[in-house]
């Protein structure tokens, strides 16, 4: 397919109809004017039109402006497939869709990444809206899917299988479909086990994953030819940001072979780092259940003398569960995530914040993001660089060593002791299957990634962008991680809610990553920078 780049915009006006012999190699601009649903494309030219067309006023054949519209398409298994032939959606016939007013998806369809705008700005990026489309791109008969769950638990996964499998089943009449176990080496490594709807009925009622699951292992070449030997035509990989990358190479190679087979890929991430989509299925539940934690922790320390409650939660690199907990929770007096360095000693520190808290109430609860003071705890063990399977680094266990150093700043420093009570619900929340929302929005994903994956789109990921569900390209959602925005308001009002030291120092100072750049703020607070 050619994929020649317009080299000017009046290049791409010249190139609005259809029927011009020009729209094959111009057909994008069909896309962005016209909004035609044939048009399909790469990400290569969705970063194309990022960077050239963001800021043009394009007009449309009936003279509406579009204002920088910019769809980030998916493949489609016709990008390499041309001749694939399409079938009726057999959804036209469900008996669950019958009384729906508007049974398919409208082509022109698309979501808006950004939805606070003000009258001259450009209309930005959208995502291609998720959901069933007229036609289809197999036929039931010949559908055999595969379901594989990568990387860490998280309360969830369960539904997402059950609901692919039960949606798969009961709207387009899929019978051939089959679990990978153990995550991705479980491809070359292991028998599959047939997944129909009566063996994944109660599934959802179980912690995570009843596939189960490992990191590394992920061999392309091994998992695709698999996937070929297999008759496998349809792939959900279910799993974060690790597992996305592995599905979009798994995609690349698929294409790179010719195969009819469509990836879809499934957001799963506890710690809700996946970027582009509002939130990630299990982080609902998971900051639900470590309320009970730090109700524990509050419990305990409320009943000792100088009583110092800390509350580990997962977060690697994203504090949001340990900031949406603390928010919850009111019992918090203190919360430190990844995004917010904090310091100890010293006007402005930690310990001056303890001490004050003691005095005033007795206790203190504070709740640490995993990801946090890796650079203190770094320093006291010595540990070098350690990596599981995957890759990610191995964190230390930043609760345990904070709970020791205040034990002994407060002994040998202030001749004051506290009573520490720690407490690491990690593995205990992510056992625990999903609470009611995020059921709901584990059977929304599934849907939307069967709807996907039978109109023949390929190497793209599920999720809701501004609470609706959208086709995302792989690699939008791996390319950045999402962290707490420590410039956004959320930030503030949990300073304004727990009213902890928000770590500037006495200097007026302090030296944070924000946004992914050291900054610093003097008093005046203008923005010192250095990245
Ligand atoms: N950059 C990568 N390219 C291909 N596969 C990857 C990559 N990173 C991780 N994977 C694979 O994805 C799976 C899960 O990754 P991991 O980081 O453990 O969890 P998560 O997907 O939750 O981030 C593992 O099998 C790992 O080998
Ligand atoms: O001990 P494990 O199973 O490797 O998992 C620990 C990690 O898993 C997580 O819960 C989620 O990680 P993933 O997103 O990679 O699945 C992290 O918060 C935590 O550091
Ligand atoms: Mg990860």
């Amino acid at each position: 397919m050619d994929l020649s780049i317009p080299s000017s915009f009046s290049e791409i006006s010249s190139s609005r109809s259809l029927s011009q012999p020009s729209f094959q190699k111009l057909r994008l601009f069909p896309v962005i004017c016209n909004f035609n649903l044939k048009s399909r494309k790469f990400p290569t030219r969705s970063l194309f039109w990022r960077q050239n067309c963001l800021s043009l006023r394009a007009q449309t054949s009936n003279g509406a402006l579009n204002d920088g519209f910019v769809l980030e398409d998916v493949p489609h298994l016709t990008d390499f497939l041309p001749d694939l032939p399409s079938y009726p959606n057999p959804l036209q016939n469900s008996q669950a869709y019958a009384i729906v007013k508007q049974n398919f998806v409208i082509p022109e369809d698309a979501v808006a990444q950004k939805i606070v705008v003000r009258k001259d700005s450009s209309r930005g990026v959208h995502f291609r809206r998720a959901g069933p489309r007229e036609k289809v791109y197999f036929t039931p008969e010949e559908v055999r899917a595969c379901i594989v769950t990568c990387g860490g638990l998280c309360p969830g996964i369960n539904t997402v299988i059950r609901e692919i499998v039960c949606g798969l089943n009961y709207m387009y009449g899929v019978n051939d479909i089959l679990g990978i176990q153990g995550g991705y080496r479980g491809f070359y490594s292991k028998n599959t086990v047939t997944l129909t709807p009566k063996v994944v009925n109660d599934i959802h009622k179980r912690g995570v994953t009843f596939l189960c699951t490992s990191r590394g292992g992920h061999d392309t070449n091994k998992i695709v030819d698999n996937i070929q030997d297999r008759g496998i035509n349809q792939v959900y990989i279910i799993g974060g940001d690790g597992t996305q990358k592995g599905a979009g190479q798994i995609y690349k190679e698929v294409e790179k072979r010719g195969l009819q087979v469509a990836v879809a890929g499934i957001p799963k991430t506890i710690d809700n780092d996946i970027a582009v989509i509002d939130k990630s299925f299990g982080f609902d539940t998971a900051v639900e259940e470590a309320q009970r934690a730090i109700n524990a922790a509050h419990v305990e320390v409320e009943s000792v003398e100088n009583g110092v409650g800390i509350v580990k939660l997962m977060g690697r690199y994203s504090g949001f569960i340990a900031m949406y907990a603390t928010l919850a929770s009111r019992d918090v007096d203190c919360c430190l995530i990844p995004e917010s360095p904090f310091y100890l000693e010293g006007p402005g520190g930690l310990f001056e914040f303890i001490e004050q808290r003691l005095k005033e109430n007795g206790h203190l609860v504070i709740v640490i993001a995993e990801g946090a003071g890796q650079e203190y705890a770094a320093r006291s063990t010595h540990r070098t660089d350690e990596r599981d399977a995957s890759g990610n680094r191995l964190l230390l266990d930043v609760g345990l060593w904070l709970s020791q150093y205040i034990k002994d700043h407060f002994m040998n420093v202030r001749k004051m002791q506290v009573n520490m009570k720690y407490i690491d619900p990690t593995y205990m929340i992510r056992a625990i299957p999903s609470n009611a929302s995020d059921n709901i929005y584990c059977t929304l994903l599934a849907h939307s990634a069967v709807h996907g994956a039978m109109a023949g789109y390929t190497g793209f990921t599920v999720g809701p962008v501004n609470s609706k569900h959208a086709y995302i390209p792989i690699a939008r959602v791996t390319e950045a991680q999402n962290t707490v925005k420590l410039t956004d308001r959320m930030w503030a009002r949990l300073l304004a809610s727990t009213n902890q030291p928000s770590f500037l120092n006495s200097n007026g100072m302090s030296l944070d990553r924000i946004d992914g750049e050291t900054v610093g703020m003097r008093k005046d607070n203008t923005k010192i920078s250095s990245t």
